[in-house]
């Protein structure tokens, strides 16, 4: 693993680190953010939504003043491999490159090119962060924004060992039911069906899945991939889902605020505070008992 860059901001350091992957076959960038004095501090992942790398959300999101003062460490990881070459991966904003969907490929010729972000952020980058300075790799919570709120809620049903705090911001909600989600689905696994399995709807009614005391989720009333003929997000199935499943949902609408970073700035703080005051608690609970 190398170090690319390093910079001071608020009272912590982010460090952007390049790494070969195992899942993703390329190198990958990620960036981590860790509060001054932290010896174990929690861990939130933030997935990133369409066309982004790690650098949109610690460039305009402005999450480390409230990390820092909750001592909370932030992990952003890319949204795609990059780089393998295939033809058609850069074709398109929401289908390859930056437009990993958090699921392994089943279908070629995307599973042997290392479309597996599923693994690369639930496994590989879980095993990379374990080794850093300062951070608890095994209390973390996610976020995310957009293909990234989708990411979180699906991999937190899928893994609730791993993660004991969710929340989303303007996520894609039921991915199965939306043209960004079909077109990957059909994609990646080589059909809709196939793509149950990665859907928050589909998946918090499984009686397997993880249950969260609460999920935070706030959405722009404005927002432009809501509120168009095509709704790419809807929320209103996850509420629907989630009353059926007996899953706490706290789903905040904030009139005139639309997809963009100016609403993830805004509201990041209140997911911060949501992960913090499980995963402080979480913490707690361990260090008292051992
Ligand atoms: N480029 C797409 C939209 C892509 C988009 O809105 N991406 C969101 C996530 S879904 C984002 O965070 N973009 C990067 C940024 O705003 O910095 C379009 O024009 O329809």
């Amino acid at each position: 693993m190398k170090q690319l860059a390093r910079w001071r901001q608020f009272g912590g350091w982010w460090t952007r680190y390049a790494h070969d992957a195992r899942s993703t076959k390329c190198e990958m960038t990620f960036s981590v953010f860790v509060p001054d004095g932290a010896t174990a501090a929690p861990t939130l992942y933030y997935l990133s939504g369409l066309t982004c790398t790690d650098e949109n959300f610690v460039h305009k999101a402005g999450a480390a003043r409230q990390a820092s003062s909750r001592g909370v460490a932030l992990v952003v990881p890319d949204t795609s491999p990059r780089g393998n070459g295939l033809a058609g991966e850069d074709d398109a904003y929401d289908f390859g490159t930056g437009a990993g969907f958090y699921v392994d490929a089943l279908q070629e010729p995307w599973a042997s090119a290392g479309y597996k972000m599923e693994s690369y952020v639930a496994t590989e980058l879980r095993d990379l962060v374990d080794g850093l300075e300062g951070v608890d790799a095994d209390n973390a919570g996610l976020t995310g924004h957009s293909m990234g709120g989708h990411g979180a809620l699906t991999l937190a049903f899928k893994y609730p060992d791993r993660y004991a705090s969710v929340s989303a911001l303007a996520p894609i909600c039921n991915p199965t039911r939306c043209p960004w989600g079909v077109k990957a689905f059909e994609g990646y696994l080589g059909s809709v069906d196939a793509g149950e399995d990665h859907d928050a709807c589909k998946l918090v009614a499984k009686h397997e899945t993880g249950r969260f005391d609460s999920i935070l989720v706030d959405q722009g009333a404005e927002d432009q991939f809501l509120v168009g003929d095509i709704d790419q997000l809807r929320p209103e199935s996850f509420r629907a889902a989630c009353d059926k499943a007996g899953q706490n949902l706290n789903l905040r609408y904030h009139p005139g605020f639309d997809h963009s970073y100016f609403f993830i700035s805004t509201f990041i703080d209140d997911h911060v505070d949501f992960a913090a005051d499980r995963l402080l608690n979480n913490n707690n609970k361990k260090h008292a008992a051992s």
